[in-house]
């Protein structure tokens, strides 16, 4: 990125100079967020230096408002008066209650408010006469007679004096040189605990001292301080040695020193700061704010009709529009308000189709409009908003949408969240609880390891395209069962027709064979679904499959209006059903934070501080600096960044574009893929046509390696579908063969997965294995100690155990053996919640 010279290279120099690693930079930006929502309650009335424009109320902090009495007590900008008794910092000192001044200032560390409370104890303030031989006694000081009564008087008064007085002081002063050697030598440690102190550091961030530039204005200061400082300021900080009282009676003259020597840098750090600021995003879209918004959210779990009541309203609507989390599912949507009806229109990042006079449209969430005017909108799947990189996009829905009435559908998860959200924006909202419209049963005797134990109708899911192949071929060799296949990288195209197969009853295709792309957005006709595995790879290391996702998932067997609405589930093996059963017990985990990223015009707005940096380390910077509100997380954008360096070295294009161009689906663990992206780049930047460059392939694939090349080739193309619509339309042209080939492969790939029995390979090579053990692969252990809850057995023939609260797990496990031995076929217990 060219841009023009560096007006922020002071910043970024001594970001060098002092390497500072991004942990460190990190840590202490988390906790100046938490510092700030302290902010709010205790200095909101809190005044600012208007002379130096540095407003301290902005960030917390801690340290302002221990420092208020010092402040307050000179400056002509502060006229109440305050008491030049006081002791820096030690505001409690004043009403001599330690907790009660820990509290009010919010302090946050330990070391703060061991602090305080050392102040407290050590205070001199609350003339406590206790107190000042407890502090000379501690501060190991000798009080012999008059004379060390009156150094001792002479140090507390300088402890009590103010800062800005103090530093005025200093500056007038000339070298003094009458220290002894032992005296310089504390001093430098003093100033080198002071340089280490994180509190001092944390709380310098509130008159914008950065954390990167913090070392070297500590420098600076001790230069100063060395070449100024009296005898008795040098002999009070002696006295209190390399410690946390010595940082606190530093730090307001600190202060005031940046204030003084650092102007430009404490501009250049705010500016910074400001352009991250992603506090109050409800304030962003005020025209959605000008509107009296009613927000009904439909709340339970899979199952429980709560889409199909949104929809209802949809479509009574004049005007509506539907937010998907999935193209296939806004597929689905748009395809059924027609038939029903309704005319809609599609959209999602590869497809428009525009269907005339229509007043409806199906989209995918990314792609909502916060422009057009609607009557009523729904979002669906709504907990996606904590989604660790797409939740922004349910955030930017449900905040930006100019409708009169959104339904949300979703389970209870980001209930309390959503009901902080209203109370911000003003918006009525109305919660609509369901219940699933059957029980899921679980059934405690599993597949017993065999696969040979599928049923029609079933749907076996594991978590990895090699297992699900490994498990269809299986099925196949030794049953009569011939399978269905549903996971990720298929498209959404090819999904539905393996969908539409498996639910058709005229065809020997009864079992489904699912990755967890089966839990959202197809209705299937599974009477049973198999957990072949409860673990899964999670792009880094293979972990238990979140219970969210097993609830999810598992809610998919026995739909309403499906062949089978009563609903089984299980697992494979026996060893697995513990962590099923704990997963579909545990509560909907409570969320606290949402996902938000910035607009582009908030990327912009910040490179203008970065200019010579590359976008990668725009991004990178940008989390660094970004300040959030307490319910908001930045969206991860490791993706992103991955992207953004791939395309680094290309010339030409604007910060905008490669910004549009990090967003574009892409699988960055796919060479070829990442390799087409790039040289759409190239193209893109050379302002010629981007062409496909792509051959079409001759059949349908005859081993793995050539269903693999099928699924990156539509990858391909579906990418080059998104940039058209997302960049200038003359610079793709290739729209319609683009969409053409997507859809033969679509098809191609369908026909190939029906005759698919080949060993599966796999896309990376490097994924780790799951781990052997005996008996299977590592499982997650259950953490199901005790039944809670109302807990019933029961036999298919109808015979019930039941036994009430409180079973332990030891009994369970023994009913269910007893229950074998019994002679029963298939046994299952329920919970009746
Ligand atoms: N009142 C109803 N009349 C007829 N069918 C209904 C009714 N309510 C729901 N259904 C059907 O029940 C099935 C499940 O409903 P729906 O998809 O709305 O549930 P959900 O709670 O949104 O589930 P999920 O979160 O899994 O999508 C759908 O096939 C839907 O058409």
């Amino acid at each position: 990125m060219a841009r023009g010279s560096s007006v922020t290279s002071l910043l970024r120099r001594y970001t060098r100079r002092t390497h500072v690693s991004r942990a460190r930079f990190l840590v202490p930006i988390q906790k100046f967020h938490s510092l700030r929502q302290f902010d709010g309650r205790v200095l909101e009335n809190f005044q600012f230096n208007p002379s130096f424009d540095v407003p301290f109320a902005q960030f917390s902090t801690t340290s302002i408002a221990l420092a208020r009495p010092q402040f307050l007590c000179t400056n002509p900008n502060f006229p109440i008066s305050s008491r030049i008794d006081s002791r820096p910092f030690a505001s409690s000192a004043q009403d001599g209650d330690a907790n009660s001044n820990s509290s009010s200032v919010g302090l946050e560390d330990d070391s703060s408010s061991r602090f305080v409370n050392s102040i407290t104890h050590h205070g001199v303030a609350d003339s406590d006469e206790d107190s000042v031989s407890d502090s000379s006694i501690i501060e190991g000081e000798t009080c012999n007679g008059d004379e060390g009564s009156s150094e001792i008087a002479g140090r507390v008064n300088l402890a009590l004096r103010d800062p800005i007085e103090l530093y005025r002081e200093l500056r007038g002063a000339v070298r003094n040189d009458k220290l002894r050697k032992s005296d310089w030598d504390s001093l430098r440690e003093i100033f080198y605990y002071f340089g280490k102190s994180g509190w001092a550091s944390n709380q310098a961030l509130a008159i914008y001292i950065g954390l990167s530039f913090f070392p070297t204005a500590v420098h600076s200061f001790r230069n100063f301080f060395f070449k100024k400082c009296s005898a008795e300021i040098a002999m009070h900080l002696v006295s209190l040695g390399p410690s946390d009282d010595a940082v606190k009676f530093l730090f307001p003259i600190f202060v005031e020193y940046c204030i003084e020597e650092f102007p430009d840098e404490i501009k250049r750090f705010k500016s910074m700061i400001s352009s991250a600021d992603l506090t109050k995003p409800h304030t962003w879209f005020p025209f959605a704010r000008a509107m009296k918004r009613k927000i009904i959210y439909h709340c339970g779990p899979t199952n429980s009709g709560k889409t199909y009541n949104a929809l209802q309203r949809f479509m009574e609507a004049k005007r509506g529009i539907y937010c998907s989390p999935l193209r296939l599912l806004a597929m689905e949507v748009f395809d059924k308000v027609n038939a029903l009806g309704v005319y809609c229109s599609l959209l999602t990042g590869q497809e428009k189709k525009s269907v005339p006079f229509s007043n409806h449209i199906a989209c995918t969430v990314e792609m909502v409009s916060t422009d057009d005017e609607y009557d009523v909108a729904v979002i669906d799947e709504i907990q996606m908003m904590a989604d660790s990189s797409r939740g922004y996009a349910w955030t930017r829905a449900l905040l930006g949408l100019k409708a009169d009435e959104i339904h949300l559908c979703g389970d209870p998860s980001v209930l309390d969240v959503v009901r902080k959200i209203c109370s911000e924006t003003g918006d009525e909202l109305h919660e609509q609880h369901y219940e699933r419209f059957k029980p899921l049963v679980v059934e405690a005797k599993t597949l017993l390891g065999d696969l040979k134990n599928v049923r029609s109708g079933d749907c076996v899911v594991a978590f990895s395209r090699r297992e699900i192949f490994e498990v269809k071929m299986a099925i196949e060799k030794h049953t009569n069962h011939r399978c269905c296949v549903i996971y990720g990288a298929l498209p959404p195209e090819t999904r539905r027709q393996q969908a539409n197969l498996f639910n058709d009853q005229d065809n020997e295709y009864d079992v489904l064979v699912a990755s967890d792309a089966v839990g959202m957005g197809l209705n299937l006709n599974i009477r049973r679904v198999i957990f072949y595995s409860l673990s899964k790879y999670n792009g880094d290391k293979i972990v238990p499959v979140p219970s969210s996702q097993v609830k999810q998932i598992a809610g998919r067997a026995g739909r309403r209006g499906s062949r089978y609405p009563d609903g089984l589930t299980t697992t494979l093996r026996l060893e697995d059903l513990d962590y099923l059963i704990d997963c579909l017990k545990q509560p909907f985990a409570e969320v606290k934070k949402i996902g938000l990223f910035p607009f582009f015009e908030q990327v912009e707005l910040f490179a203008g501080q970065l200019p010579n940096v590359t976008f990668a380390q725009l991004l990178e910077k940008f989390g660094q600096s970004c300040r959030l509100d307490g319910s908001y997380f930045l969206c991860s954008h490791e993706h992103i960044k991955k992207v953004a360096n791939m395309l680094e070295k290309i010339q030409g294009l604007s910060l905008e574009d490669r910004f549009n161009f990090c967003f574009a689906p892409v699988n960055i663990r796919d060479p070829k893929a990442m390799f087409h992206l790039r040289r759409f780049a190239e193209y893109y930047s050379q302002n010629v046509p981007v062409s496909i460059q792509m051959g079409m392939p001759k059949g349908s694939a005859r081993n793995d390696t050539e269903l693999l090349d099928l699924e990156t080739k539509h990858q391909v193309l579906s990418m080059y579908l998104w940039l058209s619509n997302h960049f200038k339309k003359e610079t793709f042209p290739y729209v319609k063969r683009a969409e053409e080939m997507a859809t033969d492969i679509a098809n191609l790939l369908g026909q190939s997965l029906i005759k698919a029995n080949w060993k599966p390979e796999s896309r990376q090579g490097g994924r780790p294995k799951l781990e052997k053990k005996e008996g299977g692969y590592q499982r997650p252990d259950s953490q199901i100690e005790l039944f809670t809850k109302t807990v019933r057995f029961l036999t298919m023939g109808d015979k019930y155990w039941s036994c009430d609260c409180m079973v332990l797990e030891k009994t369970r496990k023994r009913l269910t053996e007893e229950m074998f031995r019994g002679g029963s076929s298939l046994v299952s217990f329920r919970y009746l919640h």
